[in-house]
């Protein structure tokens, strides 16, 4: 499936070294320049890694299976984006401050625990692939990803291994927040099954592209960041643009609802192109929570999802997830289904994986669903800003004040003649051509975004590809700084949504008139023989805004129970799509159909010119 990305003149097809300075400039992202198989990368400590087939394409870069020279395993990955691109630099960072081989391995000592789904970063470092300059990290391989069994399983998990899943994804949460991070884009696409037949009882959750600092102190909603995530799991605190822990938990608990073989009501009801719609069916959901899964589940409805849900409802923005309760509920869970937690995660759907209660309530959902056909809704909303640069890495700065080796400005890129290593040619990407691009004015278009909508952008046939993405501006750790500036404001209410305005046309109504550009990616290039391959299709649609004034937060039904909120002067509606300050929207979007959703957008800030502590 080809991607789709928004792209502007600046970085406009060839000119490889010429388009990859000036994409600094601009607000795109650029596709990764594809990696020869054999090629050896050199790593910034000097280690050297050989590549070899593309197992995957993320939303922002390919993945390569790779393995040390003169060894023939492939059991590393290497995950290679433009220089430019904001995700990987967030990953990277991420990895770099938290989550080396050693900092998992003394977590799993201290927590007495045999595996952790916690991936590490065994190697980083930069280079030139055909003149441009390429970012790339080395990790462990590891294998499919949950999202290929939950679609064969018709759009379901066994019940006995959504529970150990996410079992082992609280472990995970446990040792990233205890970093300071929350990860906020857990999904099935980003879920791995280890690699190789031993590894098969351990999942691992993979693209912390969106990893960010979680907030404690005042809740202050961030209209630049508000509705990152995938939207059909993005946490109520997400579509405001905070990233707290219990964000997380509850991204945990809307997937596993999905696991269970249930669609979640914001899906069913086709509301995921207004993600304010989302957001407003999401605070509703979460506000009577034990009605919500009843009406989902039927009489059916999962004492541990019912007892986790209601938890998670309960948790106040700044609070520090009792993850121990939380295991406690799936491991009574998996004792009442008399299910294991232990050995090979079963991940087709057998007679033994086959839960009756959710099989009924599915049933039940399907009747449902018959008799309610929600109609499209295409209708305008806020996205989110995506805002990010990231050459340099000197120039961030690290909240931890750890430093960080700078990469070596060589050209650490070579390729060998290695017999062992079969020779593939990797296709060209198309180039681009300017009637790719769909215009869209800023000022009519509230940059909706819907899948169907978008569909016949994602045919090869119906597209060229070029090989151009939107580059994200910003700085990393803004929020951060401007948190003590700001005044916290309120969570607004459900009420206070203005979910239906009509001063903005709907995007499939006005494709030609507006300023954001929506353009197909290359055809992604997969090696065909693995069944562990995964890729990410998007859209994007990139709309610049004018600023509005901010407005008094409406106050009832807010789930930000904090203190600070409570006692804000300036509170501020921030949930309305019509009012919400957003300069620049967006999206990065997601199949459609039967596939798993992916990422749609990142926020990623970085300040420049400011000196690290030393350490
Ligand atoms: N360590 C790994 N081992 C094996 N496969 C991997 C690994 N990391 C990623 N992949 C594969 O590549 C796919 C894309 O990876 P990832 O999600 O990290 O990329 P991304 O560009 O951040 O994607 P997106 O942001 O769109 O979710 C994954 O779904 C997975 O199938």
């Amino acid at each position: 499936m080809p991607k789709v990305a928004t792209k502007k003149a600046a970085a406009a097809a060839g000119g490889a070294k010429k388009a990859a300075a000036g994409a600094k400039k601009s607000k795109l992202y650029n596709m990764p320049e594809k990696i020869k198989e054999g090629t050896i990368l050199t790593d910034m400590m000097k280690g050297e890694w050989k590549i070899g087939p593309s197992i995957g394409t993320g939303g922002f870069g390919e993945i390569y299976s790779a393995t040390k020279p003169g060894e023939n395993k492939y059991e590393y990955v290497v995950k290679c984006e433009p220089h430019d691109n904001g995700p990987l630099f967030v990953e990277m960072h991420f990895y770099m401050r938290n989550a080396k081989l050693d900092d998992v391995r003394r977590f799993q000592k201290d927590h007495g625990l045999k595996s952790l789904g916690m991936p590490y970063m065994v190697g980083n470092g930069s280079a030139e692939i055909n003149g441009i300059k390429h970012r790339f990290i080395v990790m462990p391989r590891y294998g499919s990803d949950v999202a290929k069994y939950f679609l064969e399983n018709n759009r379901r998990l066994p019940e006995g291994t959504c529970y150990r899943l996410a079992l082992q994804m609280l472990d995970v949460y446990e040792f990233i927040h205890g970093c300071g991070y929350v990860h906020a884009d857990l999904k099935a696409a980003n879920i791995l099954l280890g690699y190789g037949p031993k590894q098969q009882h351990q999942a691992y959750l993979v693209d912390f592209g969106l990893a960010s600092r979680f907030t404690t102190k005042d809740f202050k909603p961030d209209p630049k960041k508000m509705h990152n995530g995938t939207i059909d799991y993005t946490s109520r605190d997400a579509h405001l643009g905070v990233p707290t822990m219990r964000a997380d938990m509850e991204i945990l608990g809307y997937n596993l609802i999905e696991w269970l073989g249930i669609e979640l009501p914001w899906v069913r009801d086709k509301l995921l192109a207004n993600p304010s719609k989302v957001q407003k069916s999401k605070e509703e959901f979460m506000s009577k929570i034990s009605e919500s899964l009843k009406s989902l589940f039927g009489s059916a409805v999962p004492e541990a999802v019912l007892e986790y849900m209601k938890y998670v409802s309960k948790m106040e923005y700044n609070t520090t997830p009792d993850y121990e309760k939380c295991r406690k509920i799936f491991q009574n869970a998996l004792k009442a289904l008399k299910y294991p937690n232990s050995g090979d995660l079963e991940l087709k759907l057998k007679s033994r994986g086959e839960m009756p209660s959710t099989s009924k309530a599915k049933t039940a959902q399907t009747k449902a669903k018959v008799k309610k056909s929600a109609p499209v809704d295409v209708d305008d909303s806020e996205n989110e800003v995506i805002d990010a640069s990231d050459d340099d890495d000197g120039d961030v700065i690290y909240d931890n004040k750890r430093p960080i080796k700078k990469e070596p400005k060589t050209n650490n890129l070579k390729t060998t003649k290695d017999k062992s290593t079969p020779k593939v040619t990797p296709k060209r990407l198309p180039k681009s051509t300017p009637k790719d691009v769909l215009k869209m004015s800023p000022v009519t278009l509230n940059s909706s975004l819907k899948r169907k909508s978008l569909d016949v952008s994602r045919s090869p046939l119906s597209s060229p590809s070029p090989s151009k993405r939107t580059k994200l501006n910003g700085s990393i750790n803004s929020s951060a700084k401007n948190r003590s500036r700001r005044s916290p404001l309120k969570r607004p209410s459900p009420s206070g949504h203005n979910t239906s305005s009509t001063s903005s046309p709907r995007l499939r109504s006005t494709p030609m008139n507006a300023k954001a550009s929506i353009r197909m990616s290359p055809a992604i290039s997969m090696s065909s023989s693995r069944s562990d391959v995964s890729m990410d299709a998007n859209v994007i649609v990139n709309v610049k805004r004018k600023k509005k004034p901010l407005q008094p937060a409406t106050e009832e039904n807010s789930h930000t129970t904090s203190s600070s909120s409570k006692s804000t002067p300036l509170a501020a509606k921030t949930t309305n799509s019509s009012s919400t300050p957003v300069t620049r929207v967006n999206v990065r979007k997601v199949g459609g159909g039967d596939e798993s959703p992916r990422t749609p957008a990142v926020t990623v800030k970085k300040s420049r010119r400011v000196h690290r502590s030393p350490s």
